[in-house]
C-alpha cells in the first residue's frame, strides 16, 4: 500500500490501492485518451487565439456637415468592394429618386404658385420686392400647377413606403447595421426625407424590373401607384421644367434647382418611365439624408498577408448639427477619419440654421476634429468635395472673393480656388493638431466613379500603411 503523501489532491488522483492489472490497463488507456483530447483542445484554443490576434478590423469614420457627401462616399466604397451587392440594391433606390424628382418639381411649383398669387393680387402684403422678380405667367401655367397637384399623393405614398418599419431577421441588416436611434425616422421642417440606416428592408420585397438582362428573366415591371402617377404626369413635369417663363422666374428669384442635391430633372423621360431601373450613377446622385449611424462591413485583402482579409468597418453618420453629438462614441477605436468639406457651398447656409454659412461651419468642424485629443493618433484624410459644382459655379460667374474676402484679387478659377482652400485647411491642421501629423488632402467629386475609385485606393493604402506602422510598434 503506497504511503500517504501530504498532498490531498495527489492522494485523490492516485490509482486505487487494490487495482488489478486489468483495471490498471483500462485506467491507463482512458488516461491516454483523455490526455490526447486535452492536447487537442489546447491546440484548438491556441489556434483560435492566433486567429483572433491576426483578425484585423479597420475602422473608418466618415465625418462632415450634412450634404457634404459622406453617404455618397460610403456608396462608392460599396461599389468598389462589393459591386454585386451594390448592383443588387439599385432597385431599392427607385423610390428615393422618384421622391427627389417630386421634390424638385414641388420647389418649382412653390415658386410658380407664389408668382401667380402675386400676379392675382392674392399674395400677402409686406414681402414685396417681387415686382423685380415677377415674370408674367398665364392660364396654362395655372392649369399646369393644378394638374401637378396629384404629385402630392405620389409623394406621401413614397414617403410612407420608405419609412415603413422594417421587419426583423432580414439578412441585409448584417451589412448595414442600424446602430443608433432605431426610431429616428423624421420628416424635418425642411421636409427633406430622412430615414434610418436599414430603410431598404421593406423594399427587398418589392419586385422591380431588372435591367434588360435581368437574371430572373422577368420583364414584367413592378408598377406601384406612385410610379403610375409620376409616369402619367411626366409630360406636365417636363412642360413645367422646360417652360422659358418658369426658367426666367427661377433665375430672377435665384432658385437654382440644378444645384440642389438629388437633381434629376434633366433625365425626366428616363426616370419617370414605368419600368425605370436606377443606374449606379443615379444611386450616387440620389439624395437621402442620414439619421443616426450606419455601418458598412466588408472584407479587404491585406497586401502583406494575402491569406488574410481584414474586416473593414465604415461608419457613416448624420451630419446635421443636432446629430453631431452621436459621433463621439465612434472616436475611440477608429483607425482613420475621412472628413468631407463641400467647398462649393461657400455661398450657401446650413438648412438647420440659416444664419450659418456652410463653408464657415465646415472650417469650424475641421478645427474641432483636428484638435480633439481622442483623435490625436488617428489619420485624418480631408476630401475637399463637390469640386464639379465649385467649378460650374465659378465658371457661371459667381465670385469667390465676394464670400471669402481673403481670396482677394486671385483669379476666380477652379485651380486657384482649390489651392487656396487646400492651404487654408492645411494651416488649421498644422495649428490645431495636438502633435504633428501628416496632412492628407484630396480634391474630390465623390459622385464621379472613375475619379473616386482611384482616391479610395489611395485612402486604403494610407490606412493600411498606418496600421502596419502601428503593429510594428506594438
Ligand atoms: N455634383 C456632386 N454631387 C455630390 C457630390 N458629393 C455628394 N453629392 C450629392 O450631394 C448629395 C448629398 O450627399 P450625401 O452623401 O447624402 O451627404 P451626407 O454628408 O451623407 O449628408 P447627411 O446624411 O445629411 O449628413 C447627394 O445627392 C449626392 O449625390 C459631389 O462631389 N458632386
Ligand atoms: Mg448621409
Amino acid at each position: 500500500m503506497p504511503a500517504k503523501s501530504n498532498d490531498p489532491f495527489a492522494d485523490m488522483l492516485a490509482p486505487p490501492a487494490n487495482e488489478t492489472p486489468a483495471e490498471r490497463q483500462m485506467r491507463e488507456e482512458m488516461e491516454r485518451a483523455a490526455k490526447l483530447r486535452s492536447d487537442e483542445i489546447d491546440e484548438e484554443l491556441k489556434k483560435e487565439r492566433t486567429a483572433l490576434k491576426s483578425k484585423r478590423v479597420m475602422k473608418l469614420l466618415l465625418l462632415g456637415q450634412s450634404e457634404s457627401g459622406k453617404s455618397t462616399t460610403l456608396r462608392q466604397f460599396q461599389l468598389a468592394y462589393t459591386p454585386a451587392a451594390f448592383k443588387a440594391e439599385r432597385a431599392t433606390w427607385r423610390g428615393v429618386i422618384q421622391l427627389n424628382v417630386v421634390r424638385s418639381i414641388r420647389l418649382i411649383l412653390d415658386t410658380v404658385v407664389d408668382a401667380l398669387d402675386h400676379q392675382n393680387g392674392a399674395a400677402p402684403s409686406g414681402d414685396d420686392d417681387s415686382s423685380v422678380d415677377q415674370v408674367p405667367l398665364n392660364d396654362e401655367h395655372d392649369r399646369l400647377r393644378h394638374r401637378l397637384d396629384r404629385l402630392r399623393d405620389a409623394e406621401s405614398k413614397l414617403m410612407a413606403q420608405i419609412r415603413a418599419p422594417a421587419e426583423e431577421g432580414d439578412g441585409f441588416a448584417q451589412r448595414v447595421a442600424d446602430k443608433i436611434n432605431q426610431d429616428a425616422i423624421q420628416a424635418r421642417a425642411d421636409k427633406e426625407l430622412a430615414v434610418r440606416a436599414n430603410w431598404k428592408q421593406p423594399f427587398q420585397r418589392l419586385r422591380l424590373p431588372g435591367p434588360r438582362s435581368s437574371l430572373d428573366g422577368g420583364d414584367e415591371a413592378f408598377v406601384d401607384e406612385p410610379t403610375e402617377i409620376i409616369h402619367e404626369l411626366r409630360q406636365d413635369m417636363a412642360a413645367l421644367w422646360n417652360d422659358p417663363d418658369v426658367r426666367e422666374l427661377l433665375r430672377r428669384r435665384k432658385v437654382r434647382i440644378e444645384e440642389i442635391s438629388g437633381f434629376f430633372l434633366n433625365d425626366l423621360e428616363r426616370v419617370t418611365a414605368r419600368n425605370y431601373f436606377p443606374t449606379s450613377d443615379d444611386v450616387l446622385r440620389a439624395r437621402l439624408k442620414t439619421e443616426g449611424v450606419s455601418e458598412y462591413v466588408f472584407q479587404m485583402e491585406m497586401p502583406e498577408a494575402r491569406a488574410h482579409a481584414a474586416e473593414w468597418r465604415i461608419v457613416d453618420v448624420g451630419g446635421t448639427r443636432s446629430q453631431r453629438a452621436a459621433w463621439m462614441p465612434f472616436f475611440d477605436d477608429a483607425n482613420a477619419i475621412i472628413f468631407l468639406a463641400p467647398i462649393s457651398a461657400f455661398d450657401q447656409v446650413l438648412a438647420e440654421d440659416r444664419s450659418v454659412n456652410r463653408l464657415e461651419d465646415s472650417v469650424t468642424l475641421w478645427k474641432q476634429i483636428c484638435q480633439n485629443k481622442l483623435l490625436e493618433h488617428i489619420e485624418l484624410i480631408l476630401f475637399l468635395n463637390k469640386m464639379d459644382i465649385l467649378e460650374a459655379k465659378l465658371n457661371s460667374g459667381v465670385r469667390l472673393a465676394k464670400y471669402v474676402r481673403n481670396f482677394g484679387e486671385r483669379p476666380n478659377d477652379i485651380e486657384t480656388a482649390a489651392k487656396y482652400f487646400r492651404s487654408k485647411f492645411h494651416a488649421i491642421h498644422r495649428e490645431y493638431s495636438p502633435q504633428p501629423r501628416k496632412f492628407y488632402c484630396f480634391t474630390t467629386s465623390v459622385t464621379d466613379v472613375v475619379q473616386t475609385s482611384g482616391i479610395l485606393a489611395a485612402v486604403r493604402d494610407i490606412i493600411i500603411r498606418q496600421h502596419l506602422k502601428e503593429s510594428r510598434l506594438m
